[in-house]
C-alpha cells in the first residue's frame, strides 16, 4: 500500500455553485456542479481565453473563487488559508505547469525528485529512486546537467515525472504535451495516463490535444467560462 493510501482516503472532486470575477467584475468562472471521482480522469478543453488554466488553478487552492465549493472529499480548498492551502497542494496534488517551472540549475533528478520533499515526513516514499524510475519510464536522460540545456521536450517531461514521483493522489496538468511533436506527445499522453492509473490518482487535465484528450474518462469544453459541452460528472 502507499503511504498516502495509509493516510488518506480517496478525494472525490465535487464542484457547486463556484464562480469567479477579475478585479473589474468580469465573470473569468462559473461552473455551478462538476464531479469527479478518484482515480478517474477528465479533460478540459476549450478557446484561448475559455478559463482553463484558472479553473485548473482553482482546483488547486492557488487561485480564490468570488463564492463556490471546490471539495475534494471533504477538503474545500476555497475556503482554505493561505497556509492550509500550501499543506493541501503539498500532501495531495502534483502539478504539471504550462510553463513547467523547472529549477533551472539542478538535474533532471534533483528536479523530478523536488514535489516529494514537500511531503509530510513519513509518507515520502525515496524521493531519488521514485524519480530515477519515473525518468526512465519517460525516457528523460539523466545526466548530471542541469535541465537548463535540455530541450523543450525534455524539460516538459521532467515536469511531468515530478508530478508522478510525488505519488499524489491529484493530479492537475496545463498541456501537458504542448512542446511536444505528435510521437512524444502519444508516448507522454500513454505514459501519464498509465502512471496515474497505476497510482490511482485523478488526473485533470487541460488539453488542447485531442488524442490526449481521447485518453480521459470524460472531457468538458469550457467557453466564457462556464461548461458548454461534455458530462460534468465522471
Ligand atoms: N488575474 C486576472 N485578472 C484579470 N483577468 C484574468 C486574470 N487571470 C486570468 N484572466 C483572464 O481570464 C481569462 C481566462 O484565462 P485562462 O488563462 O484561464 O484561459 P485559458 O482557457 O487557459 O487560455 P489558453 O488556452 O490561452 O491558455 C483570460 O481572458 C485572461 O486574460
Amino acid at each position: 500500500m502507499r503511504a498516502a493510501e495509509a493516510a488518506a482516503l480517496p478525494l472525490d472532486l465535487s464542484i457547486n455553485g463556484l464562480v469567479m470575477h477579475d478585479p473589474a467584475g468580469r465573470v473569468l468562472l462559473d461552473v455551478a456542479d462538476l464531479s469527479v471521482r478518484a482515480g478517474k480522469s477528465l479533460g478540459i478543453c476549450g478557446p484561448s481565453g475559455a478559463g482553463k488554466s484558472t479553473l485548473l488553478h482553482a482546483l488547486s487552492g492557488l487561485r480564490r473563487a468570488t463564492s463556490g465549493q471546490i471539495l475534494w472529499g471533504e477538503h474545500d480548498v476555497q475556503a482554505m488559508t493561505p497556509s492550509q492551502s500550501a499543506a493541501f497542494r503539498a500532501r495531495y496534488t502534483g502539478m504539471i505547469f504550462q510553463d513547467f517551472l523547472l529549477f533551472d540549475e539542478l538535474s533532471a533528478l534533483d528536479n523530478a525528485g523536488l514535489g516529494a520533499w514537500f511531503r509530510p515526513r513519513g509518507e515520502r516514499a525515496k524521493p531519488r529512486s521514485k524519480a530515477g524510475a519515473i525518468l526512465r519510464d519517460l525516457s528523460v536522460p539523466q545526466t548530471a546537467r542541469s535541465v537548463a540545456s535540455f530541450s523543450g521536450g525534455e524539460r516538459q517531461r521532467v515536469g511531468v515525472a515530478r508530478a508522478l514521483a510525488s505519488d499524489a493522489l491529484i493530479l492537475l496538468a496545463d498541456e501537458p504535451t504542448a512542446s511536444l511533436h505528435r510521437a512524444a506527445a502519444e508516448k507522454l499522453g500513454d505514459d501519464l495516463v498509465a502512471l496515474s492509473r497505476s497510482g490511482g490518482a485523478t488526473l485533470i487535465t487541460v488539453s488542447h490535444d485531442e488524442a490526449l484528450l481521447a485518453r480521459m474518462d470524460r472531457v468538458i469544453r469550457l467557453e466564457n467560462g462556464k461548461i458548454v459541452a461534455g458530462d460534468a460528472h465522471v
